[in-house]
């Protein structure tokens, strides 16, 4: 329950509390806000703390568990007890007034691959004859290192990359992509950094990772395919990645906590998670041009963020605030919850039919692509994770 007139099953009800970063209509100074129903609560403004000044959430992140759930608590009573509406309230601002930015200045970007339909769809197109999965894949989850200055906040234009490549050993060619697609994936933002030479073991995940956030690793598929053995994705997908505005934090999630599919064979010890069942019940929607084209369950996805964590540190690997890893593509088992083009299209041999009469293997100059999320939160209503999206522009040059 809260004071404020929240439009009834708003997906930023007083069970969410979502961290961004904004800029009020006017105004160009950025400072962290909570997005509360079809509001945003100004938190420099409202805290008079500094740290929400500063244009990104990292400083704030960086304070560690103790300082997001003392926040929380904060806002929860803020934003439910009628006797601090004076104080709030004038730290409103519509929220479809304000602009949206980058909510942090991502450190590194790792991108996994960790969802088992994706990972036999993906074997299956690009490698038919060959077992879907590598052999490695069901023993560590698979990632590589991307690239951070191209994160970019939802809304960022879709500018069609150029580069090489190859058809039926004819000699490589130069020019914009002919297959231009979107991964639907979940993002996590690591707030608290770890000691280099220290791995962190899965039971640590919410220690360090704050929250989740909804990533679309837009991914030139001509490119790729050209470009990615012996070393993996490069250019194909370093152009652009977009993440929505708003960080959903761990601690919203608690009502979403699942337990990963069955691993077999067991893994290593440092990746098992019977006592830290960090699977997530999200619901991703993705739609191009407004039409519905998938619905990918996050739920049963192989590997959690709390074993990607765990791996991705294993070997010593300091985390710094700031750092955002990818869930990797998520797609369910039906055809209906693939979370990409390239699986959808069945490698471009199969047109995907929109309700608009036309169709797509993959995406056109003007096509706009939007993945949204809902999870349970834990007063029983459905928190949301917003969504990212963006518009394909023409290759430029
Ligand atoms: O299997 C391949 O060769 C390629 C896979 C991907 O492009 C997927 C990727 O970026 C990782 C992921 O999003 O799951
Ligand atoms: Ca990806
Ligand atoms: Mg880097």
């Amino acid at each position: 329950m809260s004071w404020l007139d929240l439009p009834s099953g708003t997906p930023f009800g007083p069970a969410n509390l979502p961290l961004g970063v904004f800029s009020p209509a006017g105004d160009d100074r950025r400072r962290t806000g909570v997005a509360i129903g079809d509001l945003v609560l100004d938190l420099a403004a409202a805290t008079g703390d500094p740290v929400h000044a500063t244009g990104t959430l990292n400083a704030f992140l960086a304070r560690g568990p103790r300082a997001w759930a003392e926040l929380r608590a904060q806002l929860t009573g803020w934003v439910t007890d009628p006797a601090h509406r004076g104080a709030v309230e004038p730290h409103l601002h519509p929220r479809d007034g304000v602009a949206l930015h980058l909510p942090v200045e991502v450190a590194d970007y790792v991108d996994f691959y960790s969802s088992r339909h994706h990972a036999e769809n993906l074997g299956r197109i690009l490698r038919p004859g060959t077992p879907p999965l590598s052999p490695n894949w069901r023993h560590l989850p698979i990632g590589y290192h991307g690239r951070a200055g191209s994160v970019a906040v939802s809304g960022t234009a879709v500018v069609r990359p150029h580069g090489q490549s190859q058809t039926r050993d004819e000699p490589p060619v130069f020019g914009p992509t002919q297959r231009l697609d979107l991964e639907a994936e979940v993002g996590f933002v690591v707030g608290a950094g770890s000691a280099p030479g220290t791995p962190v073991p899965v039971s640590a995940f919410p220690d360090h990772v704050f929250g989740v956030c909804l990533v679309n690793d837009w991914s030139a598929r001509d490119l790729q395919a050209w470009e990615y053995q012996p070393l993996g994705p490069f250019l194909s997908k370093s152009f652009l990645t977009s993440v929505s505005p708003w960080v959903v934090p761990l601690a919203a999630l608690a009502a979403a906590r699942v337990p990963a599919p069955e691993r077999d064979p067991e893994p290593l010890p440092y990746l098992r998670d019977d006592d830290h069942p960090w699977g997530l019940d999200l619901a991703l929607e993705v739609r191009v041009n407004g039409h519905l084209v998938s619905c990918p369950p996050f739920g049963c996805t192989y590997w959690t963020g709390a074993q990607q964590l765990a791996h991705l540190t294993v070997n010593g690997a300091a985390l710094r605030t700031g750092d955002l890893y990818a869930s990797g593509t998520v797609s369910g088992p039906a055809p209906d919850q693939w979370g990409s083009l390239v699986e959808l299209s069945w490698g471009g041999r199969q047109p995907l039919p929109l309700p608009d009469g036309t169709a797509r293997t993959f995406l056109e100059d003007g096509d706009v692509v939007t993945i949204t999320a809902t999870a349970p939160g834990t007063d029983g209503s459905r928190i949301g994770l917003g969504e990212v999206t963006g518009r394909v522009e023409p290759a430029r040059c």
